[in-house]
């Protein structure tokens, strides 16, 4: 059988066995009437969570300074107004509660450049900032560059009218800051002279930029510090650069736990000074300007160039960034693999985390909210752990971070684990596993307000099973509770607010737990 496709004559048979047209043959297939389509994305909680991510970020170059002279009818050789080059962007982190993880980054970001001056004394443009949404509750390592700054927004009606954004003194370019002079005489002259203005958002508002908090490895407890995930590199060189780098890291050099929290992590450039701000400088501080040749700007027989000369812009910052997200939530489920945490989750909150009767649905921390009339609570579903998590494995340490911040933590115990000949571990055997993996990532994580929570009371032999658990764990509140059908909820829910309150307070001790 012979088809027409367009101007072509194909034969079907000559068409079925090539394997070079599958799209074209699965429309003649005899196996699928449906046209081949791309499959969806896996949804959100399906996916992997990137809890760690390595950004390079580079601020915008400065625009270069532009040389030019006032020409006109009258005017024949006029003065210097080429104006000064605009400030390069910023590369900016902001922490938005709309984003889950680092999945949505770009490893290497560059912020645009600033515009180059031009005659009649225009500056050129500021480069537009490059602002990366990150999640709240990331937290940042430095590995190179300079440490972040934190930016404050003001509105200009708090400001002093001499702090107007963008204001320069006599025309003078912030780029000609007295830090940059090696003569610290000078530099005092020059400060003197000349004042560097904040620099303005796109808002309209002034940015405060204050230095971050710097700790560095030496300052950090060992057991805070965070390991790095294995990455699969085909290089052994490339390890070992990695390995280097992550010595030097700076830890915790800044951390975004609010929404629209800002940090610079890369500054852009300079404008370069255009040669109407030379002419405005004495002599003696055009030579040391940066940019600016020494020896030309003194002497007297100099073109109009060289006697006014502009500078060129400087490159923006770079710095290369370990961003590491922990999860900020007032209530952590710690459990075993299939104890009912996500199920659990879904019956306090409206949160609709996956449930599966297999071990590691949950891929990534679920979060749900407990709203109560004066108070609302963050719950977090973290993904099971096992014996040896904090050995990676299982889903391994990653997840551990993220219940370093809970406030509250709810041991969520399967019941029903060792009944019927099954071979899963009784709860109280869960319970020490589960504080001796939180105590194996960090020292006395597990000493913070806790509960139980008893899960899966509805099956066979359950109830004798929870008299024993009360028996053998002492000193903590623990909760009956059927996930499923939804039992137990409502005084569970109350536990938890008066935890988080602070109106309960009752820690776990696996010394005062009768255990085999
Ligand atoms: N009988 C009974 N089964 C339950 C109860 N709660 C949860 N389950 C079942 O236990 C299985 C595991 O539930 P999940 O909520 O996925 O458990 P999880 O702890 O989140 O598991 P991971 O994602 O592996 O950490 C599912 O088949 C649930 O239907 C309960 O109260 N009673």
């Amino acid at each position: 059988m012979w088809i027409r496709c367009g101007k072509s004559l194909w034969h079907l048979e000559a068409l079925r066995q090539s394997s070079k047209s599958p799209c074209l043959f699965s429309l003649f297939s005899p196996y699928s009437d449906t046209p081949h389509r791309k499959s969806k994305l896996a949804p959100l909680q399906e996916r992997k969570m990137i809890d760690r991510f390595r950004l390079n970020a580079k601020g915008g170059d400065g625009g270069h300074g532009c040389s030019s002279f006032r020409r006109s009818r009258q005017v024949r050789r006029g003065r210097p107004d080429g104006g000064s080059g605009g400030r390069g962007g910023d590369v900016i982190l902001e922490c938005s509660p709309t984003v889950w993880d680092f999945s949505g980054l770009q490893h290497h970001i560059t912020a645009n450049r600033g515009g180059p001056g031009s005659s009649k004394n225009m500056i050129g443009t500021r480069g537009e900032d490059k602002v990366v949404y990150v999640p709240v509750g990331t937290v940042i390592h430095l590995i190179k560059g300079e440490i972040p700054s934190i930016v404050k927004n003001h509105s200009s009606t708090d400001l002093d009218p001499w702090e107007i954004p963008g204001t320069l003194v006599d025309g003078i370019s912030e780029s000609n800051q007295a830090s940059t002079y090696n003569d610290p005489n000078m530099a005092a002259e020059v400060e003197s002279l000349l004042h560097t203005g904040c620099s303005s958002d796109q808002n309209g508002g002034t940015l405060e930029i204050l230095p971050c908090r710097k700790q560095t490895t030496q300052g950090a407890s060992t057991n805070a510090l965070p390991q790095l995930s294995p990455r699969n590199h085909t290089s052994k060189v490339c390890k070992k650069e990695e390995m280097e780098e992550t010595e030097q890291m700076q830890y915790n050099v800044a951390e975004l736990t609010e929404q629209g929290q800002r940090v610079i992590v890369a500054q852009g450039g300079e404008g370069g000074s255009g040669n109407v701000c030379t002419s405005r400088v004495p002599n003696k501080l055009k030579s040391i300007m940066p940019g600016v040749d020494k020896d030309k700007t003194i002497d007297v027989e100099v073109s109009d160039d060289d006697q006014y000369p502009r500078s060129e812009g400087l490159p923006g910052s770079e710095s290369i960034l370990e961003l590491e997200l922990k999860s900020i939530a007032d209530v952590s489920f710690v459990g075993m693999p299939n104890a009912g945490k996500s199920t659990l989750l879904g019956a306090i909150s409206r949160a609709k985390p996956s449930v599966g009767h297999y071990a590691f649905t949950t891929l990534r921390p679920n979060l749900g909210n407990l709203n109560f009339d004066d108070l609302s609570i963050t719950v977090a579903d973290v993904p099971g752990l096992i014996k040896g998590a904090h050995e990676n494995r299982g889903l391994g340490h990653a997840f551990l971070r993220h219940i370093e911040r809970t406030k509250v933590l709810a041991y969520v115990l399967d019941l029903a684990s060792a009944l019927d000949g099954r071979k899963g571990i009784p709860p109280w055997e869960q319970l020490k596993d589960l504080i001796l993996e939180l105590e194996y990532h960090q020292e006395g994580l597990s000493g913070r307000p806790s509960l139980i929570v008893a899960n899966k009371v509805d099956e066979n032999g359950a109830e004798e099973v929870y008299r024993e658990l009360k028996r053998r764990v002492p000193g903590v509140p623990i909760f009956p509770v059927c996930a499923v059908l939804e039992e137990g909820i409502a005084e569970l829910k109350t536990g938890l607010k008066g935890l988080v309150n602070g109106e309960i307070s009752c820690r776990l001790s696996i010394d005062e737990m009768l255990l085999d």
